[in-house]
Order: structure tokens, then C-alpha cells, then sequence
């Protein structure tokens, strides 16, 4: 088996920055889509059910899947050996940075909800929101680049 997962590391890592590229690609269209709904939408000046469409597909076909990949090819990469040393302090950041884009995408989740019953966040709200996933995301690739 562990020969296997070293075999097989190149490709994990190819999957994984594959899966990490689509994930934050809607991590980061997600809420601004959320800030057009909650202005634009509201007012009036845009159509509701578009964003409504837009944000659900967004989510469900495309970022649901890239997390579910991106976690499993980052687990694969944390079982082969000689990968993560955990006496060094990357991979505690990296984790620490992980799990919280991981909450990031439930609270995403729980918005696209609310937007849709009416009870969303302001636009402002999701502006701020929009700031987390680019400072997750430089935690994140400084801990497995870096190496600390
Ligand atoms: C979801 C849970 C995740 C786990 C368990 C995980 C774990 C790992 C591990 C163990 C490596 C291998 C490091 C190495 O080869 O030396 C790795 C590589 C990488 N990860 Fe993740 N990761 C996760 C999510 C993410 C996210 C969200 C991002 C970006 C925002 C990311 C970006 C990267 C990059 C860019 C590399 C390649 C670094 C290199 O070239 O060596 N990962 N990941």
C-alpha cells in the first residue's frame, strides 16, 4: 500500500491542485454573485430567479465536487510517506486554513438558502465575505510552498 501511495503521488498531486483551482474558482464568484442578488436583485433592477439559478448550479455542480475531490487527493497526499512531517508547523497551518475554507463553504451554502427565502445578508456583508477565501487561500499555498 505505501508503495502504491508513493507511486501514485505525482498523480494525486495533479488531481488535487486540479480540484483546488475549480473549488476556489466558485469560492470566489459565489459571493460576489451573492452581493449582485442581495443590491441588484432586491432593487429590482436585475432578475431574481437568474442569480437564483446561477448560485445553485455554481454550487452544486461545481463546487460541491471540487471540495469532495480536493479532500479526498489532500488526504491521499497526507497518507504517503514521507510527505507531511506534522513536528513541523505547516501542516497545522495548513489545516488551520483548510478546515476554516471548509466552514467558509458552509456558510456559502447556508446564504444561497437565505437569498432564496428572502432573508439574505446585505450587499456590504458580502462584499467583507468576499475578502476570506484570498486570505485562506495565501495561508494556505505560503504553509505547502514555504514549508515552514
Ligand atoms: C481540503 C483539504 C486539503 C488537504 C488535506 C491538503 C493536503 C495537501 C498535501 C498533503 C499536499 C502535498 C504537499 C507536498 O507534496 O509536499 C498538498 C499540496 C498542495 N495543496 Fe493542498 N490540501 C487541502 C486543500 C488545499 C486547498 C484549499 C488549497 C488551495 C487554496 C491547496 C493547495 C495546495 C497546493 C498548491 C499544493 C501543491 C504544493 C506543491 O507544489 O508541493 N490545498 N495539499
Amino acid at each position: 500500500m505505501t508503495e502504491l501511495l508513493s507511486l501514485t503521488y505525482p498523480w494525486a498531486k495533479a488531481l488535487h491542485i486540479m480540484a483546488v483551482i475549480s473549488w476556489m474558482a466558485g469560492m470566489f464568484y459565489l459571493p460576489r454573485l451573492f452581493v449582485y442578488h442581495a443590491e441588484r436583485g432586491r432593487s429590482g433592477t436585475e432578475p431574481t430567479a437568474s442569480f437564483v439559478i446561477m448560485e445553485e448550479k455554481l454550487l452544486r455542480m461545481i463546487m460541491n465536487p471540487a471540495m469532495i475531490v480536493t479532500w479526498i487527493a489532500g488526504l491521499w497526499l497526507v497518507a504517503t510517506p514521507g510527505i507531511v512531517d506534522w513536528s513541523s508547523i505547516w501542516p497545522w497551518t495548513k489545516a488551520a486554513g483548510v478546515l476554516a475554507m471548509s466552514g467558509y463553504h458552509g456558510w456559502l451554502s447556508k446564504q444561497r438558502k437565505e437569498l432564496l427565502a428572502g432573508r439574505g445578508a446585505s450587499g456590504r456583508t458580502y462584499r467583507i465575505a468576499n475578502e476570506v477565501p484570498t486570505l485562506l487561500m495565501i495561508v494556505i499555498v505560503l504553509s505547502v510552498i514555504l514549508k515552514f
